[in-house]
């Protein structure tokens, strides 16, 4: 298989819920997908499932023989009463040199906080740290959970673009999770939008202009709808539809491949 990453027909389970319902998708090499989806639409669920942390109840999940990964989760709790410091958390997981781990910092832009303790870090800082713990893995997909939680707006900007760059230097691919439609639109590939399954994908350009993505969304995606309707190609075949099953794919997407019922 050509994918890095793929899940075929998988329903997740958790807490005695389905969380997930027959989703597929899978990754190519280089490329930056991003789900988005309203809070408890399975995002963070999809990706844990994807890494093989949960365990899916039907279907199956696989990964090229040998995947590197490098994941960023939601959330990480560290123990305030531990003094741990960024160069010491980042040399942990995988025996890092003070060199490695300092390249790593300066590479995210944070050289000056490698004898800071975590605690004491910026959100901003704290996430930067964060995506170094994952690149030093030299991953060939990276995963990451809403990684500009916490940020204010320049902070997301400057972090999607150092995603990009990251991207070109290594050729990972990236997995992400956002709530941010601007960024995520502009950075993207490939969108994802995910409400318990795969209500549409595409480029961002065909998913802005989806008619499940309108409705999961609602007024929330003016911006975001403003700063596209001026590119679309005016394909509005789409719009004319009324009834529920009238999914949105991408014609311009050699992925897009998903036909799933409502
Ligand atoms: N440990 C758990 N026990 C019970 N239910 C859970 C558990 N973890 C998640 N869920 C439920 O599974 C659903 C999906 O959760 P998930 O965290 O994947 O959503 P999400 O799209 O990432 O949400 P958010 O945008 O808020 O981060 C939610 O309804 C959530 O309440």
């Amino acid at each position: 298989m050509t994918a890095l990453i793929e899940a075929r027909n998988i329903c997740v389970r958790v807490g005695g819920q389905e969380v997930l319902h027959d989703v597929s998708m899978q990754i190519a090499p280089r490329e930056i997908v991003t789900i988005l989806g309203p809070n408890g639409s399975g995002k963070s669920t999809l990706l844990r499932a994807l890494l093989g942390i949960l365990p899916v109840s039907h279907g199956a999940v696989s990964q090229r023989p040998g995947l590197r990964i490098g994941y960023m989760p939601q959330k990480l709790h560290i123990d305030r009463t531990m003094p741990l410091s960024a160069s010491r958390f980042l040399s942990l997981p995988g025996r890092h040199t003070q060199a490695e781990t300092q390249a790593m910092l300066t590479r995210v832009g944070v050289p000056e906080v490698a004898d800071r303790p975590m605690t004491g870090l910026s959100g901003g800082q704290f996430q930067r740290v964060l995506l170094a713990r994952a690149l030093l893995t030299r991953p060939e997909l990276l995963v990451l959970d809403e990684p500009t939680q916490g940020l204010d707006q320049p902070g997301e900007a400057a972090f999607y673009r150092l995603i990009d760059e990251v991207r070109d230097e290594t050729g990972a691919a990236v997995l992400m999770v956002s709530h941010d439609l601007h960024v995520v639109m502009s950075a993207s590939d490939r969108v994802i939008c995910l409400n318990g399954h795969i209500c549409c994908e595409g480029t961002p350009r065909v998913v802005s202009n989806a008619p499940e993505y309108r409705a999961l969304f609602g007024l929330g995606t003016q911006g975001a709808l403003a700063l596209y309707q001026h590119v679309h190609d005016h394909d509005h075949t789409h719009d004319d539809h009324t009834h529920d099953h009238d999914h949105a794919h991408a014609h311009d997407d050699k992925h897009g491949h998903h036909h799933h019922a409502g």
